[in-house]
């Protein structure tokens, strides 16, 4: 229970109507939960106006209503408070209504379009492994020491994300690890955050469905650290192409980490292979259980971080040394016949790229490389042809399927992806829709040696079709079909 004049505190409002003497029970910004004592806030999202559920947030309890625009009759007697930004309002009510928990740990927020979950999970587990309670809000899960809270977003709603980091802070967490996607910087779900620091792992295809326009999705990205304090550190990437431009404006210490430039954190990787990785990472040379190059920039992200929070450097390499990081990450399952099965989260072109490199960089002969892929619905259609155009210019044997369709047809979705084939790869390509089939398909046609990669679905443990969630899980088939072949 907190009083409306105690959880105003930046708070950028034009206009009060009533009294900041009002006890508030909750915030929401859904008016399906709502009850007597909730302070209501009115948010324009994508499909519908926050706006036009004021009346009926005030029929079941709302005492305050945060709004943009009054509404035409204003009903109840209420408070209303106007604000430029409803979205952003939000972010600074949840925060001060759980009396600001991020300030209480030490909060640490990781963004990109491929490696959030990877860099965040290490860091997760890294600091658990150093004595220290930790919590982890990611898209497999969210954790608070031990104990897991299943995960709805990539960067849960600011009243979800403050609530998650109080119960970090009651249950005694010294530091949080959080991926913040670009969705949730264009939401304001983090406003009213205080990050001791942010980590930037690289930037391609992605969420142009959302965003529109890359140069949109990389402000959004940038925004993260243009909010970031001056005590804070940023550290990013510096191979990728826009490592620089995301600290151009922030006030926050400045650091960088690379395998290519020269960076504040340096790796090189002398060995890679499906056994794991032999680096040179900040002068010392570790093996360490995770595979690929793009698993070395995560390794150092996470390290770096580590230095950058005063750790112990060996203690460090140590137990990073023994991480295999998030689960449905290059996670791989061998058949008695020794057919080699991957799976694996790629779901943007760069990662799927990325991992098949990585797969023909590291397998022994001419084994085949046979891919199974899809696209999800209601997500960025221009990513579909790009993404079969690379999973068939990096394999043998390619075959299209579903990967939640949501609420479009799977047999379109396909469709879009085979634009991407061009006649010299047609050959090479089948389209199964039933997801299920294609992994058969695949393990019938594997020889003794073959590496098939499962890609896009990693830790998920459903398919998504118009809007129901059926259980499926990409290793969990693959064990099965690995059990009838020999
Ligand atoms: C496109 C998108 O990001 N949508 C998110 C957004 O919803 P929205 O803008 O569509 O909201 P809306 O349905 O138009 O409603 C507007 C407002 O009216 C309110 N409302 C609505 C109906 C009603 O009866 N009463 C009511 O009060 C809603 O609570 C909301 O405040 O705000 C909601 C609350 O925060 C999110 O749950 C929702 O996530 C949807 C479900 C989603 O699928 N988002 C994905 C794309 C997403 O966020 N992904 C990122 C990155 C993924 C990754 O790469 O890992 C993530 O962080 O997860
Ligand atoms: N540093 C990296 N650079 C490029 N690709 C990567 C990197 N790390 C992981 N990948 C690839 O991207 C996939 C997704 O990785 P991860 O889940 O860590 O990313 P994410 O940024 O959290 O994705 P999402 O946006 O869905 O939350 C992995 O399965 C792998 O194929
Ligand atoms: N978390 C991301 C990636 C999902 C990957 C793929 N399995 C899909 O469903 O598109 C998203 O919601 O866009
Ligand atoms: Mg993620």
């Amino acid at each position: 229970m907190r009083y409306l004049s105690e959880i105003l505190d930046g708070v950028a409002f034009t206009e009060l109507q009533g009294s900041a003497d009002v006890e508030i029970t909750s915030v929401t910004a859904d008016s399906r939960k709502v009850s007597a004592g909730t302070l209501f806030v009115a948010v324009k999202g994508t499909l519908v106006d926050g706006h036009d559920y004021i009346e009926q947030a005030v029929k079941d309890g709302a005492v305050v209503v945060i709004c943009e625009e009054l509404p035409g009759h204003t009903v109840g007697e209420v408070d209303y408070l106007m604000v430029a930004n409803s979205a952003a309002a939000l972010g600074k009510l949840a925060s001060n209504y759980y009396d600001t928990p991020s300030a209480k740990l030490k909060l640490v927020g990781v963004t990109g379009t491929n490696g959030k979950t990877t860099v965040a999970t290490l860091l997760y587990q890294l600091f658990t492994d150093l004595g220290y309670k930790c919590g982890l809000i990611s898209t497999v899960e969210n954790k608070i020491g031990g104990k897991i809270i299943p995960s709805t977003h990539t960067t849960p709603d600011p009243v979800a994300l403050n609530s998650l980091l109080n119960d970090m802070v009651e249950s005694g967490c010294d530091y949080a690890f959080m991926e913040v996607s670009s969705h949730a910087v264009a939401q304001h779900r983090i406003e009213g955050l205080q990050f001791s620091g942010g980590i930037f792992t690289n930037l391609t295809h992605d969420h142009l469905d959302y965003h529109k326009t890359f140069d949109n999705y990389l402000k959004a990205k940038k925004a993260f650290f243009d909010a970031l304090p001056k005590n804070a550190f940023a550290l990013t990437n510096i191979d990728d192409r826009n490592g620089n431009v995301m600290l151009q404006n922030t006030r926050a210490h400045k650091k960088s980490y690379a395998l290519k430039s020269m960076a504040d954190f340096k790796v090189k990787v002398l060995e890679d292979q499906f056994s794991g990785l032999l680096l040179n990472i900040d002068g010392e040379e570790v093996w360490f259980k995770m595979v690929g190059m793009f698993n070395a920039y995560n390794l150092l992200a996470a390290y770096a971080t580590a230095m950058l929070l005063d750790q112990d450097k060996a203690k460090t390499l140590t137990s990073l040394s023994k991480l295999t990081g998030a689960e449905g990450r290059f996670d791989y399952v061998i058949s008695p016949n020794k057919i080699i099965g991957i799976v694996d989260y790629a779901h943007t072109p760069d990662a799927v790229q990325n991992v098949l490199s990585t797969i023909k960089d590291i397998r022994k002969g001419t084994e085949k490389v046979i891919t199974i892929i899809g696209c999800g619905g209601d997500r960025d259609k221009t990513k579909r042809p790009v993404m079969a155009k690379v999973a068939c210019d990096w394999s043998d044997k390619v075959i299209l399927t579903s990967d939640n369709p949501r609420s479009e047809d799977p047999a379109q979705i396909i469709k879009d992806m085979e634009a991407g084939v061009d006649t010299s790869n047609q050959r090479k390509t089948i389209s199964i829709i039933d997801r299920r089939e294609a992994i058969k398909t695949a393990v019938h046609l594997a020889q003794p040696g073959d590496i098939i990669l499962l890609a896009g679905k990693g830790h998920e443990k459903y398919q998504d079709v118009k809007g129901v969630k059926t259980h499926f899980d990409d290793k969990e088939e693959l064990i099965k079909l690995f059990k009838t072949v020999s």
